[in-house]
């Protein structure tokens, strides 16, 4: 069912709709929410809702794992109506997608709200966003990250930079507008490369001294204002490891919350020498990796634990990190190599 639109849209796009696959529709769909208050407006009297307190995103705990649960526009109201707060309110959400029927889906902070009350009412609790990514099935992470970058963008763009005075929210959160010149903000995040430099038959694999003890993993650098995503690759392994790259493959991107929205531009890169010249400023530690010695660290599923001699074993970013993905991208390619 076309439950979300039904009625709003004029009748000549519902036609063309009804010749779309859904991913179309949907995608049709969320431009006229994003752009149309009006439309926006009767969506959000039918779409479900995505709790957060305070930039905390709500969890709920089944058996032995968690869920990121949303709840029905009515639901909403009556929790509203419970906390004594007016029912205007629910026009803080953020729009963050449609369901495959083409409701809407939105996001909503209850920071007013007294948690341990909510927590107790809803049956379940609201978890710090690392905490959560942790908990949360990988494939469910993306929409609460994605949720969470909105809200706080919103909440830390409430004054225009030019003229001090207040920005309105276009109903959707697709925007912000200035009230004394017109002025417009959207939501923004900083591109960032990741790249796994490799060599022969070995990777690079690094750290930071603010990473958990043991915790390797591929170069990463904010782009520079003007630079391409290839200038960014060859500057950060110059910068931080001194060395020179030879090629760059794209491979894949994610979108990152921590500890601002990044969207994480991962690529694979070949270096012409394999002596390390580390910048300490920035690495703690920066080492070449054999194949069987990345496969023994990707076995780790969590933090290992310390061995006898105080030290932890090398292990890598978990799944939801697009840092594992080149990792095990490596891996298999040199597989392939050996089969070969
Ligand atoms: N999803 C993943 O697999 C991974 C994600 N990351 C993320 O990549 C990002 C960048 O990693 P780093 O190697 O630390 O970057 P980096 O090597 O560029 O160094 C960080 C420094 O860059 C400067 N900087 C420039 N533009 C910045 C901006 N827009 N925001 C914040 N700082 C900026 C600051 O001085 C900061 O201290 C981090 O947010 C990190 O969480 C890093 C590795 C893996
Ligand atoms: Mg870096």
């Amino acid at each position: 069912m076309f439950s979300g639109g039904v009625g709003i849209l004029s009748p000549v796009t519902s036609v063309c709709f009804r010749l779309y696959s859904s991913y179309i529709k949907n995608a049709r769909y969320l431009f006229h929410l994003k752009e149309n208050d009006d439309i926006c407006r009767q969506a959000l009297k039918l779409g479900s809702f995505y709790l957060f307190h305070n930039l905390s995103p709500f969890l709920r705990n089944i058996g032995s794992s968690y869920s990121f649960p949303a709840v029905s526009s009515s639901e909403l109201h009556k929790i509203l109506i419970e906390h004594e707060r007016n029912e205007q309110m629910m026009e803080e959400s953020v729009l963050i997608g449609c369901s495959d029927s083409c409701s809407a889906e939105f996001a909503i902070d209850l920071g007013s709200l007294e948690r341990s009350r909510l927590e107790t009412e809803l049956g379940g609790k609201f978890t710090d966003l690392r905490k959560a990514s942790l908990q949360l099935r990988v494939k469910d992470t993306p929409l609460m990250s994605q949720a969470q970058a909105l809200l706080r963008w919103h909440e830390s763009h409430q004054y225009c930079s030019k003229t001090g005075k207040p920005t309105q929210k276009n109903l959707s959160g697709s925007k912000r507008v200035c009230q004394g010149n017109g002025l417009i903000y959207y939501p923004q995040m900083s591109p960032v490369i990741i790249t796994l430099v490799s060599h022969r038959k070995r990777c690079l694999l690094a750290r930071q001294d603010s990473f958990p003890a043991g915790m390797y993993t591929a170069l990463s650098g904010f782009c520079d204002i003007g630079e391409t995503l290839e200038e960014t690759v060859r500057r950060e392994v110059a910068e931080e490891v001194g060395l020179e790259v030879e090629s760059i493959r794209y491979s894949a991107s994610q979108h990152w919350p921590f500890p601002n929205s990044s969207l994480m531009l991962a690529c694979h890169a070949t270096v012409l020498q394999e002596e390390l010249c580390i910048n300490t400023a920035e690495i703690e530690s920066a080492k070449w990796f054999s194949l069987e010695e990345v496969e023994e660290a990707l076995k780790w599923q969590k933090v290992p634990p310390k061995q006898e001699d105080g030290t932890v074993p090398v292990w890598v970013p978990p799944k939801l990190a697009i840092a594992n993905h080149l990792i095990q991208e490596w891996v298999q390619e040199q597989r392939s190599h050996l089969k070969d």
